[in-house]
């Protein structure tokens, strides 16, 4: 059954959930891996319902900047004093949702603090410098974020600027920003709040760079907030979405700091200036891979708080007629409107397993690198490079069509879209530039075949075997795993399309960098499509490993809709291998399974269960009680406190007074 279903609600919601056929509540386990996070979910919700000072002061969409960071911050402050009686604070999801929940999406100052600065301290840090700064950074006694990028260099780290020079007489690095190229810009949190960060800076020593390394710097001071001698730093101004977060920029003047804040637990340098290596040359990269692997969660949560909008509002908004011409029909009715949405919804429900499978293999990763293992790098690095790119723009995609499929009232921040849409395409750049991070995965790929090219095909991993495999006939009436065939057939053919055009250009003479910048594009498709295989064969096996029978039929559907509209988008890249018979027999499997899963598109977002509070949107309102409460949303409007406003008195007024003249 759908537990969302109460007294009072809009009866064509109400409608849609009594015509789910799965619990909503089961559903939620297998979305969240597990009974017990998808219930520590409803429970955080519950409780946080229930503290009035966590409720928001006014709606976001009618708060300045400083009224977002101040919110922020007083909701994380009380936050950081109820959080042992609401959250097992040893949980990093539970951290992460509950900070979601009270502040929102568009960040808050301490945001970076939990993902991108305790990390570095916990896996790059040594015992020592763990018991130094892990449990005032856990107690929030100092607060962090993570200054990388630069004004002129964020992608490309190796020409990163910012210096940590060892000094040997008075054992510290002292750090500079030599050029205003050098300057740090962007890291969240920096602007106004942190009062430390993890900075990466070229290592040098006895007059060697030794490239990007992290330290420890103290930036305010800790009793009156003040940037410390040697710093300068501030906010960076309003951003396209993220506005309660104060990104910030970041100057070093010969700003010293002691040789133990350079975290050592991978690289050392030694008091007499001896430098020891990383036993991997990426393992300062590792936080970054970390964040990678979170984000197809992450932002399949995105999608999923737009489509949980799109959906509802879908059910409750009649326009237009279809046979019945005494009652408009609901839109959610309209194939062209399924079309629009239900892809998403199953994409929503990929990416989420994607990331938490993702989660998973960086915390195996993790222990095998702190028991000297790093043989696994090469492989996460690849596939999140890959799959944060694929996610992130496919999120902004279906987040758009969602914003689209709600009309007019889709465009008012009332529906609260276009904030998450902000929010969410900042990922296609934070953590690795899409085109970047895809030309990494590109790389990966090559090597595979120039593998298969010299004979060592048996060397292959697991997700990338596919290459070496000859497929050239399907048979369409088998399910899930020809289309996955398809797929693999697609990405195969244009990983080896990408590489003999990179490797015939460096036949012909042209150097290995300018052959590779001229078959980027195509690189970048072969990557794209590879990562869309593994999220399609993610897909599969989660659906497959489901117990719950009415679950996995319902889970069944949906990924109908997935496999059928994924090939249908690649056509152009299987043109080869499917008949014009086979791609039309396709297309109208994807109709039906439209048709068939539209019975459960209510209970499929209902699923997500996210609470009324965290998605701050009037149109997505669980009661579907959408018309009354749009009109009260633009009645609490700033704009409407007067019925005369200055500028009328000011400017309109005279002007038409004297055009009448
Ligand atoms: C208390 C609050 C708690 C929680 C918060 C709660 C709520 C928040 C509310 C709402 C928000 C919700 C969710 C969003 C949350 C957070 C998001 C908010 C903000 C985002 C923060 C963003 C942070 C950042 O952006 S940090 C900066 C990131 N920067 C980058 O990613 C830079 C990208 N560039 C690179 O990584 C590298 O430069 C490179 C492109 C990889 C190239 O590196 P390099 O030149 O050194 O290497 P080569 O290309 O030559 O490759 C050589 C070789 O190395 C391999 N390689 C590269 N990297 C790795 C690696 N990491 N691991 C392993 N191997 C690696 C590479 O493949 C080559 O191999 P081959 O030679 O074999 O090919
Ligand atoms: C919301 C947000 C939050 C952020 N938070 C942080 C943070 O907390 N800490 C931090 O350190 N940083 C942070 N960043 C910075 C972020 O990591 C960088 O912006 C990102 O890594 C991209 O680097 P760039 O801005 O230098 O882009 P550029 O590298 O200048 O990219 C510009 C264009 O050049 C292309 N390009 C660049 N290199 C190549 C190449 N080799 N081949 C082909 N094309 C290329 C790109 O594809 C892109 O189209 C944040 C950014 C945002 C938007």
């Amino acid at each position: 059954m759908n537990q969302s279903i109460k007294p009072g609600d809009n009866p064509d919601l109400t409608e849609e959930r009594l015509s789910g056929t799965f619990d909503t509540n089961s559903m939620a386990a297998v979305i969240y891996g597990s009974d017990k996070l998808a219930q520590r979910r409803r429970e955080i919700s519950e409780a946080v319902s229930r503290i009035p000072e966590l409720q928001d002061s006014k709606p976001c969409p009618f708060m300045t900047r400083e009224e977002k960071i101040l919110e922020g911050s007083r909701k994380s402050a009380i936050l950081n004093r109820l959080l042992p009686g609401l959250i097992d604070l040893d949980s990093f999801e539970e951290t992460v949702f509950i900070h979601q929940e009270v502040i929102g999406i568009e960040g808050h100052p301490l945001a970076l603090h939990e993902s991108l600065f305790i990390p570095p301290i916990a896996t790059q840090g040594t015992d020592e410098q763990q018991k130094k700064w892990l449990g005032r950074a856990q107690r929030r006694e100092i607060i962090g974020c993570y200054a990388q990028t630069e004004l002129g260099h964020g992608s490309n780290l190796r020409a990163l600027e910012t210096t940590a020079t060892f000094d040997i007489s008075s054992q510290e690095f002292i750090l500079n920003s030599p050029t205003i190229t050098s300057l740090k810009w962007w890291p969240g949190a920096l602007g106004k709040s942190a009062n430390w960060s993890i900075v990466i800076a070229n290592l040098i020593v006895h007059d060697k760079n030794h490239g990007p390394h992290p330290f420890m710097v103290q930036l305010r001071d800790e009793k009156s907030h003040e940037p410390l001698p040697g710093i300068t730093v501030g906010d960076i101004g309003p951003k396209m979405a993220f506005n309660g977060a104060d990104n910030g920029f970041l100057g070093f003047e010969n700003y010293r700091i002691p040789r133990e804040n350079m975290l050592m637990r991978h690289s050392k340098v030694t008091p007499d200036g001896g430098y020891i290596r990383p036993p991997h040359a990426k393992i300062g990269y590792s936080g970054m891979v970390r964040v990678r692997s979170r984000m197809a969660a992450e932002q399949g949560l995105f999608l999923a708080h737009a489509l949980t909008i799109a959906v509802r509002y879908s059910a409750i908004r009649r326009q237009g007629y279809l046979e019945d011409r005494s009652r408009e029909v609901k839109v959610l009715d309209y194939q062209t409107q399924q079309h629009r949405l239900f892809p998403s919804i199953a994409r929503a429900y990929a990416f989420i397993f994607c990331g938490f499978e993702t989660i998973r293999l960086y915390d195996q990763l993790l222990i095998d690198v702190q028991n000297g293992n790093t043989s696994g790098m090469a492989d996460l690095h690849a596939l999140t490079s890959g799959l944060k790119s694929v996610v992130t723009h496919q999120t902004g995609e279906g987040i758009e069509q969602a914003r689209m499929a709600c009309g007019g009232h889709g465009y008012s921040m009332a529906s609260y879209i276009s904030e998450i849409y902000g929010v969410a395409i900042g990922g296609c750049t934070y953590e690795g530039e899409n085109m970047v991070m895809l030309l990494q995965l590109a790389r990966y790929l090559v090597k595979s075949i120039e593998m298969i090219q010299n004979g060592k095909s048996k060397n292959l991993g697991p997700m990338v075997a596919y290459l070496a495999a000859n497929e050239s006939e399907i048979d369409l009436n088998l399910g899930p795993n020809e289309y996955l065939k398809v797929f693999q057939y697609a990405a195969r053919s244009q990983a080896w399309r990408a590489t003999e055009k990179f490797q015939k250009l460096r036949n012909s003479g042209m150097s290995k960098e300018q052959a590779w910048n001229q078959a980027s594009v195509e690189l970048t498709r072969a990557s794209r499509l590879h990562t869309r295989l593994y999220i399609m064969s993610t897909f599969i096996n989660h659906v497959g490993s489901v117990v719950d029978q009415k679950i996995k039929k319902v889970l069944i559907d949906l990924l109908n809709v997935h496999i059928t509209y994924e090939v249908m988008d690649i056509g152009i890249y299987v043109q080869g291998l499917l008949s014009s018979d086979q791609m039309d027999l396709i297309r109208n499997q994807l109709y039906v399974s439209l048709e068939t899963i539209r019975p459960n598109a209510v209970s499929l977002v209902d699923s997500f269960q996210i609470s009324d509070m965290q998605l701050r949107s009037v149109l997505g309102r669980r009661d579907g009680n959408v018309y009354e409460n749009l009109f009260k949303w633009a009645k609490s409007c700033p704009l409407n406190d007067k019925d005369v406003l200055e500028s009328v008195t000011k400017y309109l007024k005279p002007m038409m007074d004297k055009s009448k003249l």
